[in-house]
C-alpha cells in the first residue's frame, strides 16, 4: 500500500539521489520541505497531518505535532540528537523512532578540533584583522600537552578523544553512563567526575544529549570552577549552556574563550550579547555539514524510515 512521507532537512536534498535508489523500490508519495529552512511548529502540524512517516532534521516534533499527525507510524531522525522529538509521546502512541547513529561522528569531531585551534590561535580574529588592514600578531597557545575534558563519552566524544590523542593532549572524560573501563584504558583516557574536568581542563568540550538532566549543565556555578585560561567548546546543543552565564564568564575573564556551533535559538538573535564578544566564536550548526556526513545521513535515515514503515 502507498505510504505518504515528509522529508524536512534542507541538506537532505543535496544528496537526494542516494535516497532515490532506496525509495524507488517502494510505493511512496513524497512531500518535501521546500522552504529551505527548519520548519516551524505550525508548518510541521500542517505538513504532518496525513503522513505515515517523516525524515526529520532539527524541526520540532513535540507533543502537539505528534498527536496531531493521526497517520504517523515512524519518525526517522536525520542525524543523532533526538531532543526535538517527544520520545515519550511517540512511545505512548506506538510511533517508531530511529536515529542515523554514527553518521556524522567524524564530521562533528573534526569541527570540534578545528574550534580548539580557532580559539587557541585566535584564527577568526586574525583573518578579520588582516582583511581590515591590521597586522596584529596575537600570541596564542599550543594544544599539545594541554588537557582536554570531554563531557559525554559517546560516539563523538570518543572520536574527539582519538583525535586529541594524535595531538598529544592529556584526555579526561565524564560520562555517568559509560563504563567500558578496558576501552578507556586502551585509549589512555582518564574517566573522572565533572568537577575534576572543570578544574583541570584547558579545553572543556560538550558531547552529551540535551534532556531535562543536562539542560544548562554549564551554568555560572560550573563556569566558575573552570580555569581562567580555559576554553569551552559546544558542538552538541545550545541549551546545554546557560548563555547569560557564559556571557558574564567571558566578559569578566572567568574563562578565556568559548566556541559554539549550536544555540538555544537558531539562528541566534542579532541582539544576542555573546555575538558582541571578541573571545566568543561561532559556526552556524555545521557540525554535520560535510559531503560525507550528509550522504551518510541521507542513506541511513532513508533506510531507517523504510525499515520502520514496510
Ligand atoms: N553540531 C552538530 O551538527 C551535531 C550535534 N550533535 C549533538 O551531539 C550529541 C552527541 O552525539 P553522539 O556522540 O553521536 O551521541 P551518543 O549517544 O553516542 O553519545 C552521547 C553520550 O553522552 C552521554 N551522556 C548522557 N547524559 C550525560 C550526562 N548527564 N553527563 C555526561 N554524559 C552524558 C551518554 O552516556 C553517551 O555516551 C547529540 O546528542 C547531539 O545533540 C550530534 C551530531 C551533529
Ligand atoms: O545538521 C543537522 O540537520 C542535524 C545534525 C545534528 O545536529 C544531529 O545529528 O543531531
Amino acid at each position: 500500500m502507498k505510504k505518504k512521507i515528509l522529508i524536512t532537512p534542507k541538506s537532505f536534498f543535496r544528496a537526494r539521489n542516494k535516497a532515490d535508489e532506496i525509495f524507488s523500490q517502494f510505493d511512496l508519495d513524497i512531500v518535501e520541505n521546500n522552504t529551505g529552512k527548519t520548519l516551524t511548529k505550525q508548518q510541521m502540524i500542517e505538513l504532518c497531518s496525513d503522513v505515515d512517516g517523516v525524515i526529520v532534521g532539527l524541526d520540532p516534533m513535540d507533543e502537539e505535532v505528534i498527536r496531531s499527525a493521526k497517520n504517523l507510524k515512524a519518525i526517522s531522525k536525520y542525524g543523532v540528537g533526538l531532543d526535538n522529538i517527544d520520545l515519550k509521546v511517540a512511545e505512548e502512541l506506538g510511533i517508531k523512532v530511529k536515529k542515523a547513529e554514527g553518521t556524522n561522528t567524524r564530521s562533528v569531531a573534526e569541527l570540534t578540533i578545528g574550534l580548539f585551534f580557532a580559539l587557541s590561535r585566535s584564527i577568526p580574529k586574525a583573518v578579520i584583522d588582516v582583511k581590515d588592514g591590521r597586522w596584529d600578531r596575537t600570541i596564542g597557545t599550543e594544544i599539545g600537552a594541554k588537557v582536554v575534558g570531554i563531557i559525554g563519552f559517546g560516539a563523538i566524544g570518543r572520536e574527539v578523544a582519538k583525535m586529541s590523542s594524535g595531538l598529544e593532549m592529556e584526555i579526561m572524560a565524564y560520562d555517568p553512563y559509560f563504563n567500558d573501563i578496558e576501552l578507556t584504558r586502551a585509549m589512555n583516557v582518564k574517566m573522572t567526575n565533572i568537577d575534576e574536568i572543570l578544574e583541570k581542563a584547558d579545553f572543556v568540550t560538550l558531547h552529551l544529549p540535551l534532556n531535562e538532566e543536562t539542560n544548562k549543565i554549564i551554568n555560572s556555578k560550573t563556569l566558575s570552577k573552570m580555569k581562567q585560561t580555559a576554553y569551552l567548546v559546544n558542538t552538541a546543543r545550545g541549551e546545554l549552556v546557560d548563555e547569560d552565564a557564559l556571557y558574564e564568564a567571558l566578559k569578566n575573564g572567568i574563562i578565556a574563550g568559548a566556541a559554539q556551533d549550536v544555540f538555544s535559538q537558531e539562528p541566534p538573535d542579532k541582539q544576542n550579547k555573546l555575538l558582541s564578544l571578541n573571545n566568543f566564536i561561532l559556526t552556524p550548526h555545521i557540525g554535520a555539514y560535510t559531503k560525507e556526513a550528509t550522504e551518510r545521513m541521507v542513506v541511513i535515515s532513508a533506510k531507517n524510515l523504510i525499515e520502520m514503515l514496510f
